[in-house]
């Protein structure tokens, strides 16, 4: 079992450790439970829905990475393919404020990378701040993305959000997790760099049209992807370098052994995701980002 999973899955309770412990045992568990998994710790718990992503919301904290606060945020998403995605806040020492991933991005940004097509609901161990709530708030789940928090009746995003301004203000008909290709091609380089390419295809920016994408070779060799995901408020939109880090964090890998990175833009875009990524991935003990412009 991967060590950052061991103390929160001794404060389980026995009838779910033991439906866990076969997917827990190999380090390389990739934070997520396929539909089929569900199902079965479903029936050997007797646990609803609801109820496992709670008692599956400690082992998600367990991935928070969090020198800066101690505060540790889980969240565990649910597709409408039955698959559990989970999500945890990601801090960077040395790197800016802006850079920050909140749990609720890395379930939701989680659960894309990996091909969900539509959310159903999002579980959380704290409530969700006013910055996740417009993120969530991109999503082509729309207002009926369920919200569960401890202690709370299950209410929707759009009862925390009312009044809300999103993408329909802006007259943006495609939403986050709707499936894009842009198809850019042509750029120059090695797989890393097809990989950020392919990346950028799918990204999300009906705003800027600014696509971009990020690859990240781990030292363990393995390659993982970001996609830009923006958002009609502007701000809290999610850079391409944090989309790469959740996966390769909640994939088991330390964000601070990435041995190279390649970005891909376009060429002179209204926005560019190039010196941020740069200082972020400095941050992280990275100086070798590839910078290729469509
Ligand atoms: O909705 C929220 C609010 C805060 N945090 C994280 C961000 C930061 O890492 C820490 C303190 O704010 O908690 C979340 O993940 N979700
Ligand atoms: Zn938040």
């Amino acid at each position: 079992m991967h060590t950052r999973f061991i103390d929160a899955y001794a404060g389980l309770p026995a009838p779910l450790q033991s439906a866990l412990e076969p997917i827990l045992r190999h380090d390389d568990f990739p934070a997520m439970f396929t539909a089929a998994q569900v199902n079965q710790l479903k029936s050997q718990t007797g646990l609803d829905d609801a109820a496992l992503a709670f008692a599956l919301l400690p082992l998600a904290a367990a991935c928070s990475i969090a020198p800066i606060s101690n505060f540790y945020v889980g969240a565990v998403a649910r597709g409408v393919s039955g698959n559990l995605y989970f999500g945890a806040n990601m801090e960077f020492r040395g790197a800016s404020m802006q850079q920050t991933v909140h749990a609720e991005q890395s379930a939701v940004t989680h659960a894309w990378m990996r091909g969900e097509a539509q959310l159903a609901s999002i579980t959380v161990n704290y409530t969700p701040c006013g910055h996740c709530r417009q993120f969530m708030n991109e999503l082509n789940s729309g207002t009926e993305l369920a919200i569960h928090l401890p202690d709370r009746a299950v209410a929707t995003l759009g009862d925390y959000l009312p009044y809300s301004f999103g993408p329909r203000d802006l007259e943006i008909a495609t939403l986050l997790m709707d499936s894009v290709d842009h198809g850019y091609h042509d750029a120059e380089g090695d797989a890393l760099v097809e990989q950020a390419l392919s990346a950028c295809n799918q990204s999300h920016a009906p705003y800027s049209q600014s696509h971009s994408g990020v690859a990240l070779e781990s030292a363990s060799g393995k390659i993982y992807t970001g996609r830009y995901a923006e958002n009609a408020a502007f701000n809290p939109s999610l850079p391409p370098l944090q989309a790469a880090l959740v996966v390769l964090n909640l994939s088991g890998e330390s964000c601070l052994t990435i041995r190279r990175a390649a970005l891909v833009e376009k060429k002179d875009p209204l926005v560019s995701q190039f010196d941020a990524t740069r200082a972020t991935l400095k941050a992280l003990g990275c100086d070798q980002l590839q910078h290729v412009q469509l």
